[in-house]
């Protein structure tokens, strides 16, 4: 690794250079900015330190020339000053930290913390997106979520931003506070928390140091965290990584709620309802329905001589046929109308707001639907048992799926491959 030091003073030549002797750093010292410019043309550095005042410029100067051709490489300022003004012009102008000469062992936890940064300290990738006015203070942004592991997108304007939300996945959503145009990032927030697609992306605010009521209100509005400017790397780095760990935890600990909801409720074969949640839900609807006094359908479905299926072409033949169906008798329920496999080959079917007459017709239609679908390329017919909801009395699931069981039991005695339906 090379490292440039831009440094007038020799005896600062020679403490830097002690300094840096544990770090495994090829040093290149030069006296002025002319100097450095040249250096720079003649060798790759993997860190530079610069002091505040050359005899050609200032090292703020230096720092935003060398940025607008480098946007990664670490670039440290080593001053006395203490004028905060100016300290923060040089974390706007590319600045990676500002070492004071009074405080040099912060040059090494910078360059402690510098080293092992990346994906491999923080194991971050994806992209950002920051709304900030000032294409100076965004490259410089830029260049350190690189070394975090983040891709940068940069918008001047809410609007743009927008759009980029629109076609992009970010990890994190960085704002300045104070925007141009009267725009300001607390009504961007407040846009982003409205909207139910960004209501798990976790908002950084970019606030000046001063501005107390504007972070509260930053936090109000619902980014999850801020920062002061002038921006510290290392304090930077900590906020995005806790952000987008605890975001990521969040996801995972969603993920696992589905997949357990999804075991509990779903038949691993056919991905349908299992047994277990439709009675269940089934126990629910009819109460309500009996409260109500609405009507309420089931439908039992039984796939004709499966067992032949399974002995003719085998027991895998037989599950990719017990798919097939369930997907094409799903197809033709909507949202509202519950289907689950019960069992074997056996479906049932909870169709709410349908009476005897209209569930007929539905399992006429699921009827002519299976013998034409030839799953695998066999000839598959289902019968189907229809019962209803009694309109004179309360009856309960387990009745009328009862009375449905019994209609099925007589279109298989009558030759199977049709409806039978039975009156209360
Ligand atoms: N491939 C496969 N077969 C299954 C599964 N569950 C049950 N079966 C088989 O389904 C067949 C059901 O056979 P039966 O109850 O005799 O009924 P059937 O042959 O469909 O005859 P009918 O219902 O009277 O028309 C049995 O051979 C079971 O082994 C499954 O998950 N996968």
């Amino acid at each position: 690794m090379q490292a440039l030091i831009v440094e007038p003073s020799p005896t600062y030549q020679r403490i830097l250079s002690r300094m840096l002797e544990s770090y495994d750093f090829q040093l290149t010292f030069v006296d002025s900015a002319t100097a450095g410019f040249r250096a720079l043309t003649q060798h790759q550095f993997q860190m530079i330190c610069v002091a505040m005042y050359l005899p050609d410029l200032t090292g703020i100067d230096f720092c935003q020339h060398v940025r607008q051709r480098n946007s990664e490489v670490p670039i440290f300022i080593v001053t006395s000053e203490t004028d905060p003004e100016l300290l923060s012009s040089a974390l706007t102008a590319g600045a990676s930290d500002i070492i004071r000469k009074d405080d040099l062992p912060r040059l090494e936890e910078s360059l402690h913390a510098l080293i092992p940064l990346g994906p491999f300290r923080y194991n971050i990738s994806g992209k950002a997106l920051y709304l900030e006015d000032s294409l100076t203070v965004a490259k410089a942004t830029d260049a350190k979520l690189k070394r975090l592991g983040l891709q940068m997108d940069h918008a001047f304007s809410i609007q743009q931003a927008l759009q980029l939300l629109d076609n992009n996945k970010y990890e994190l959503i960085m704002t300045d506070i104070v925007l141009q145009d009267n725009e300001t990032g607390i009504d961007f927030i407040q846009r982003l928390r409205a909207d139910n697609r960004f209501a798990q992306t976790p908002i950084l605010a970019v606030t000046s140091l001063e501005s107390v009521h504007r972070r509260i209100q930053a936090l109000q509005s619902g980014a999850n965290d801020y920062i002061s400017k002038p921006v510290l790397d290392e304090e930077l780095f900590a906020r995005i990584n806790n952000l987008i760990s605890a975001t990521r935890l969040i996801e995972q600990l969603t993920r696992e709620r589905q997949r357990l909801l999804e075991l509990a409720t779903k038949d691993h074969l056919t991905g349908l309802y299992n047994r277990h949640f439709l009675t269940e839900l089934a126990k629910r609807r009819f109460a309500e329905a009996n409260r109500q006094q609405q009507a309420l359908a089931v439908l039992v479905l039984d796939i004709d001589h499966f067992k032949q299926i399974n002995d003719q072409f085998g027991h895998q033949t037989g599950d990719k046929v017990l798919k097939r169906v369930a997907t094409a008798l799903q197809a033709q329920c909507t949202t509202e109308q519950y289907l689950a496999r019960f069992g074997g080959e056996e479906f049932v079917l909870l169709l709410p707001d349908c009476n005897l007459s209209t569930a007929h017709d539905k399992a006429q239609q699921l009827c002519q639907a299976l013998q034409q679908l030839q799953p695998e390329g066999i000839n598959t017919s289902v019968s189907i048992g229809v019962a209803c909801l009694s309109t004179a009395r309360e009856e309960y699931f387990d009745e009328v799926f009862a009375r449905a069981d019994k209609a099925l039991y007589q279109a298989k005695q009558q030759g199977r491959n049709q409806v039978i339906a039975l009156a209360p």
